[in-house]
């Protein structure tokens, strides 16, 4: 499903936070938001999930405008990981996964077997198969991370939006979970600090105080000015002799 933004604008009590986002990404995509501290990747990301109204612009699923739709309708289609999502009820690991079902339970379409299945798929996804029993408090930042992408996978979306999805995971749970989402056939957008790893994504596109700045292939996207500009860094860029690819590597530039 292709997910397009146009001309979004967005403030709180006056102050613009999104400045005319216009964007498209093609199904099947990776694309990855970047930006510095602030610059408004999560704003977009709400937005983009239906969560926020923008007070200008729309926000398309392939053709179909989101402020058409109710919020099940959108929940069908667009799964959304935020950075802090919290419970202070007492819940299981597999009923926080469980829960990715319920906009496609109704009377008539009662829990089945099925969602069972879809459930179990998606905490052996994230390597949380073993904790399904465990109550959500106990778990640790990482785990709870493991857990709210759980919870989207079972949502089976046709787009799936994650702002920071690795920050709290170790390595190896970060290049898993990164490896994951870039092989879903699916729409993914992504928000991420670590360069190096945005430059897997097919796409980028660069936040700036509100403003999307550059959007592109990775590499064209970048590159040392635009690290220089927008990150206020120096960068260096190496390339591994083992596979050939680009690495960054950073310098303060104060
Ligand atoms: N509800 C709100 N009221 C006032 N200001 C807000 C609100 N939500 C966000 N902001 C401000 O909007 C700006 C963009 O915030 P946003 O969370 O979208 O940035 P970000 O790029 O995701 O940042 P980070 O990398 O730190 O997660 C920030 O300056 C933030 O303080």
């Amino acid at each position: 499903m292709r997910l397009s933004a146009e001309g979004l604008t967005w403030a709180v009590h006056g102050t613009p936070l999104l400045v005319d986002v216009n964007l498209t990404i093609e199904p099947g995509q990776t694309f990855g938001l970047v930006g510095p501290n602030g610059s408004g990747k999560t704003s977009l990301l709400r937005l983009l999930a239906g969560l926020n109204k923008p007070k200008a612009g729309r926000v398309l699923m392939d053709s179909q405008p989101l402020h058409t739709l109710k919020q099940r309708a959108i929940a069908q289609s667009i799964a959304l990981v935020e950075q802090q999502a919290d419970t202070t009820d007492r819940i299981t690991v597999g009923q926080v996964v469980s829960l990715g079902r319920t906009p496609f339970l109704t009377a008539l379409r009662p829990w089945s077997s099925n969602d069972d299945a879809i459930v179990a798929k998606a905490l052996f996804d994230v390597d949380m198969a073993h904790m399904a029993d465990r109550l959500w408090h106990t778990l640790s930042g990482g785990e709870r991370q493991r857990v709210h992408i759980a919870r989207a996978l079972a949502q089976q979306p046709k787009i799936l939006l994650l702002d920071e999805p690795t920050n709290h995971l170790d390595i190896r749970h970060q290049l898993s979970i990164l490896e994951l989402v870039r092989q879903l056939p699916i729409t993914v957008i992504i928000s991420l600090h670590d360069l190096n790893q945005a430059m897997e994504c097919d796409r980028i596109g660069v936040m700036d105080r509100g403003r999307l700045i550059d959007s592109g292939h990775p590499e064209d996207v970048l590159t040392a000015s635009r690290l220089q500009q927008t990150f206020g860094v120096y960068t260096h860029v190496i390339d591994d002799p083992v596979d050939g690819k680009q690495v960054m590597r950073f310098r303060s530039a104060v």
